[in-house]
């Protein structure tokens, strides 16, 4: 793999390289960097998790004359927190070189992202809709713009913001360099490649499979009416540190948030009919840990990257295989290992057999946990969590009481009660949730492999249509009050956790292809919070499969 002082970049944005603590280019970046920097189209495909946004981001910061007061580059998000997020990158590699970034999304005051256009942003990166509304109301100009990114361009064509699209990029001069970008690209991708692209470059790095190999995916059996507890012993048995568990509608993440709150865990939810300041505050509370699982629809699916996510969970199995696969792909990033489990109901195995032919890869049947499991899971938490109080010492003012009911008892009694009195926090309320329909398999084609380089999907599917699913489909909504938002979507959701799992290594199954699909309409926007804390040089694909215990 490359260093990054190879491609020729501008030094200061090198500077900015070393102190994110990358040391190699990935594959997608040793692709696509030199070719971004040569000003051609290009349509750049890789895996989930292997920094796309750095592919694109480093050669458009590095080519910036930061002397320019015009806005010079644009990148398009299909969701809010994914223009918070990519802004922050685009940010924190712009950090020596000066180059000024603004997102710009839906929710947010229109007056204050007005004023800080003022600031004379050289890179926009925004939701289509608001965009949209800034054009319209002429506080963004878009005539000098020589760079435009559509990050994850498929979502965007299937969340319906062809037509925004294609009115925003009226407004920027033809003689530009335009990029696309995502881990799926579907058949009619290439509708969209041939109306804004010229002559585009395909890099793509998709070896045998289209979801990130570090992860881990496995599948329960199991009747809708018992998920919840199937969901409440998964947790306790596998203890993520963080998690991510889709569901399909809004109506059921609240449901499940709720539920989960009730039982213990530190949950909360995020979809498309919170406002934008709950939204901030989840994926904060997300990212630093306050909360351990993100219960989400399809609105996080695509692009977030939350360091520590272990595990992603489909408590309701995604409608499309592109989404399985962006879902799952909020685990296994940058090199660390992840776990994904999805849960299907008898109805559903059809449609997880599809989901695994798109993919072309196997998914492994596992059984329900067990109680016994789920307690063992509890204990070994507890018991990690004793040994590090231990480790840590400082226990001098405790001994006393300790030394007393020892006396009083033997060690392992009163171990035993300290246990059952770590462990019983969770309570065991009844839930219900109100049902969800099963998902329908759909019937596409299980797709043939095209040529190497080609991004066609695996399956010729075109069109999918999104029930009246609120998660993963349906609804596009304009987001009112403040002139024109965006449209929004949802989605399901996954999650992590670094754990310690020891039984790991299910088999990561093969399959050739990358997939493709898309077709009704959604969207929504994400977020990005907190930043990494640490400096140690993260190396993008070490392939260790070393329980990635440490800290973030
Ligand atoms: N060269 C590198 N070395 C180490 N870490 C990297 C490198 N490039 C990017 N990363 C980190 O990898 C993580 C994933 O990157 P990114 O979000 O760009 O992935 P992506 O390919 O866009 O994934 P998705 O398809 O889910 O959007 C980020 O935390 C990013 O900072
Ligand atoms: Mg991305």
């Amino acid at each position: 793999m490359k260093t990054f002082a190879e491609f020729g970049l501008d030094p200061k944005v090198l500077q900015a390289i070393t102190e994110l603590g990358f040391e190699e280019s990935t594959p997608i970046q040793e692709k696509a960097i030199p070719v971004a920097m040569t000003g051609s189209d290009m349509i750049g495909q890789a895996q989930t998790g292997t920094g796309k946004t750095a592919a694109f981001g480093i050669p458009l910061i590095s080519k910036i004359d930061v002397e320019d007061e015009r806005v010079v580059a644009l990148v398009m998000t299909p969701t809010r927190e994914l223009a918070i997020q990519v802004a922050e990158e685009i940010g924190k590699l712009s950090r020596f070189k000066g180059v000024r970034s603004l997102p710009i999304y839906g929710g947010q005051d229109i007056g204050r992202q007005i004023r800080a256009m003022k600031k004379r942003p050289h890179i926009i990166i925004g939701t289509p809709g608001r965009l949209l509304d800034h054009i319209n109301r002429k506080t963004i100009r878009l005539s000098d713009v020589t760079t435009v990114v559509l990050d994850e361009a498929d979502e965007m064509l299937d969340m319906g913001f062809m037509e925004d699209i294609t009115s925003i990029l009226s407004q920027v001069p033809d003689e530009r360099q335009t990029m696309l970008f995502s881990a799926t690209m579907p058949p009619n991708i290439q509708k969209l490649a041939n109306t804004f692209l010229k002559n585009p470059e395909h890099v793509s790095v998709m070896p045998k499979q289209v979801s990130a190999p570090l992860i881990e995916q496995c599948y329960m059996e199991i009747p809708e009416r018992s998920k919840f507890d199937a969901l409440s012993r998964l947790l306790d048995m596998e203890s993520p540190d963080l998690a991510i568990v889709f569901g399909r509608t809004k109506r059921r993440v609240d449901e499940l948030a709720e539920a989960l709150q009730k039982r213990g865990y530190t949950a909360d939810g995020l979809h498309g009919d919170l406002s934008q300041n709950q939204r901030d505050n989840v994926m904060r509370k997300f990212r630093d840990g306050s909360i351990d699982v993100l219960v989400a629809t399809d609105v996080a699916a695509r692009g977030l990257d939350v360091s520590g996510v272990t595990h992603v969970i489909n408590f309701d199995l995604p409608q499309d295989p592109e989404s399985y696969v962006h879902r799952i792909g909020r685990t296994g990033r940058a090199g660390k290992e992840g776990s994904a489990w999805s849960f299907v109901t008898p109805r559903e195995i059809d449609h997880l057999h599809f989901i695994e032919r798109v993919t072309r890869h196997r998914i492994a049947r596992k059984p329900i946990p067990s109680l016994a499991e789920a307690i063992e899971g509890k204990q070994r938490v507890v018991a990690e969590r004793l040994l590090d109080v231990l480790q840590a010492g400082d226990l001098q003012e405790y001994k006393a009481i300790a030394i007393q009911l020892l006396d009083q008892t033997d060690s392992v009694h009163l171990l035993s009660a300290a246990f059952k009195l770590l462990t019983g926090e969770k309570k065991d309320v009844n839930i219900q949730l109100t049902p969800e329909d099963p998902i329908r398999a759909k019937r596409r084609k299980p797709d043939v492999r095209t040529s190497g380089r080609k991004l066609s999907a695996p399956y010729g599917g075109r069109g999918r249509s999104y029930g009246n699913r609120e998660g993963g489909g349906g609804d596009r909504r304009r987001e009112g009050g403040t002139g024109g938002g965006d449209r929004r979507r949802e989605g399901g959701g996954g999650g992590g956790y670094r754990g310690n799992r020891d039984s790991r290594g299910g088999e990561r199954g093969e399959y050739r292809g990358n997939n493709g699909g898309n077709g009704g309409q959604r969207r929504e926007n994400n977020d990005r919070g907190g930043e990494r804390q640490d400096r140690r040089p993260r190396r993008p694909y070490e392939g260790n499969r070393t329980r990635s215990t440490d800290s973030e």
